[in-house]
């Protein structure tokens, strides 16, 4: 797919099955390790804004790796949107969801995946005009049974769960109609990165991308 200047929400989860969740504790570790997400055909990286390192990483990702596209995930506020967005990121996924956090996005011009978990939050968030949402967190949540449920009332929503995935038990979600990809930590092991083991990631990245939905 050849992304466009501007993405939007359904551009962000329709690149691959799954939207790896990174936390990095150390800004030399971004680069090496985009690239080996895309080697193994995964270039829709969400970096987590949970460490001081974040944002820097967000920036050198975004300036060094341009076959990747680089969104900022934990974003809790306008002030994490403003300083994602000048740092590079191109989309924000958030754990959960306010009017004020859409706002911000909107004003930014970052494609948001708002983070869900009951049938109140989605009415609020597609009431806001988002209708790609993030499930989270999947698994303690109510899992591939609750998707199944809310797919009834919210047919037009499509859902990233996140939250509890793990090879094991992805294709449970893929195979639903109203998921469009989901995300996850597993394709970027924290001992695999304090190593400096690329390889390994663009394996995991690799049998990601390959996932059928
Ligand atoms: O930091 C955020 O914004 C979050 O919402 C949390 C992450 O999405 C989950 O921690 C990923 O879950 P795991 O794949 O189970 O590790």
């Amino acid at each position: 797919m050849t992304l466009k200047h501007s993405l939007s929400a359904h551009d962000v989860v329709a690149d691959a099955p799954v939207i790896p969740v990174i936390v990095l504790r150390e800004t030399a570790h971004a680069v090496p390790l985009a690239q080996a997400l895309v080697a193994g055909g995964i270039r829709m990286l969400e970096v987590t804004l949970r460490t001081p390192v974040a944002l820097d990483c967000i920036a050198a990702i975004a300036r060094e790796v341009p076959q990747a596209v680089v969104g900022a995930g934990t974003v809790r506020t306008p002030a994490d949107v403003t300083s994602a967005a000048a740092a590079g990121a191109r989309f924000a996924v958030s754990p959960g969801y306010c009017g004020t956090l859409g706002a911000a996005c909107r004003e930014a011009g970052l494609p948001l995946l708002p983070g869900v978990a009951t049938a109140s939050e989605i009415m609020q968030a597609a009431h806001d005009g988002h209708e790609v949402l993030k499930f989270f967190p999947a698994v303690p949540a109510g899992g591939a049974a609750l998707l199944k449920a809310w797919h009834g009332p919210f047919g037009d929503i499509r859902f990233c769960p996140t939250g509890g995935i793990s090879a094991e038990n992805v294709g449970q979600f893929l195979a639903l109609p109203n998921v469009a990809c989901v995300g996850g930590s597993w394709l970027v092991p924290d001992d695999a990165v304090r190593a400096g083991d690329w390889r390994r990631i663009t394996e995991l990245a690799r049998e990601a991308s390959a996932l059928a939905r």
